[in-house]
């Protein structure tokens, strides 16, 4: 058997990104967005930690961890890299792709700025490709307003079909908004209808075909049409996170299991 018991779900969490919970019932948050559009920002006003924070990018390059209580519930948070996109083409997305992927986060905020929100949307949409537990922190609200910008929260939701939330982060404004839209989702309280991708129609059924040979050898543990997808662009780096969080490696199975990946 590829699949172990032990390597999924919380295993998976202590075992690979070495994240140890308090309790069954703690919820676990992703943290993503672009580089320089305030995670850290969230992330400090969130847990109280003082994550590094500055006006240069790049500067979260592996995962930070802090916990916050809101309502009767537990979270841990984590902050991760920025990147602007989940496509594996350099560390840091491979860790934010990697961790939003095997780690199984409850829910992921992606924030960004509110100042380039077209540009921060690829991410986002990229996001809800990958896993329909997504809330969207559109922050730097000041910084939109000193510009003269104006953002039509509503109709976002409205488009996207996940939460979207106003947040000035260095002030804390939309702070509380943003931790009971996370705790709804989270928890499944709140109905959302995420919208999905639709590709033309020859992709859409190599997408099919893909993914439903992924389906089964991946079971529910990841989203067997976004693997399809990255294996269609030519994108193999998933196949070796595959094997490093949901297989035992050293297995002649997940050889087996790989080979037909390729083989198709
Ligand atoms: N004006 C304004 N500045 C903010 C806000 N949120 C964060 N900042 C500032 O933006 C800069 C970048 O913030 P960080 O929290 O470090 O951004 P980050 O997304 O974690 O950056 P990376 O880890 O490099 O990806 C810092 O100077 C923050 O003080 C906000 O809502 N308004
Ligand atoms: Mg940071």
């Amino acid at each position: 058997m590829g699949l172990t018991h032990q390597s999924c779900g919380k295993a998976v969490l202590s075992e690979k990104f070495n994240i140890k919970l308090g309790s069954d019932d703690e919820l676990v948050i992703a943290l993503a967005g672009n580089p320089n559009v305030g995670k850290s920002t969230v992330f400090n006003a969130l847990t109280g930690l003082n994550q590094h924070t500055g006006n240069w990018p790049g500067k979260t390059v592996a995962n930070a961890r802090g916990n916050y209580t809101h309502k009767d519930k537990k979270f841990v948070l984590v902050d991760l890299p920025g990147t602007y996109s989940l496509l594996a083409n350099s560390v840091e997305e491979q860790v934010a792709r990697d961790f939003i992927c095997f780690g199984q986060p409850n829910a992921t905020i992606v924030v960004t700025d509110a100042t380039c929100l077209e540009r921060n949307l690829n991410l986002v949409m990229q996001v809800m490709e990958l896993t329909d537990k997504v809330v969207l922190c559109v922050n730097l609200m000041d910084e939109a307003k000193r510009k003269g910008i104006s953002v039509n929260i509503k109709g976002l939701e409205e488009k996207l079909g996940i939460p979207v939330i106003a947040t000035t982060a260095r002030n804390g404004s939309g702070l509380n908004e943003l931790m009971d839209r996370t705790y709804n989702i989270a928890l499944g309280i709140e109905n959302i209808f995420p919208k999905t991708i639709e590709y033309p129609q020859e992709v859409e059924e190599e997408i099919d075909k893909l993914s439903e040979r992924l389906q089964n050898i991946l079971k529910d543990k990841l989203n067997s049409r976004w693997v399809a997808l990255r294996l269609i662009e030519g994108d193999t780096t998933i196949l070796d996170s595959i094997g490093k969080f949901l297989f035992d490696y050293n297995t002649q199975s997940i050889e087996k299991e790989e080979a037909c990946i390729y083989e198709y």
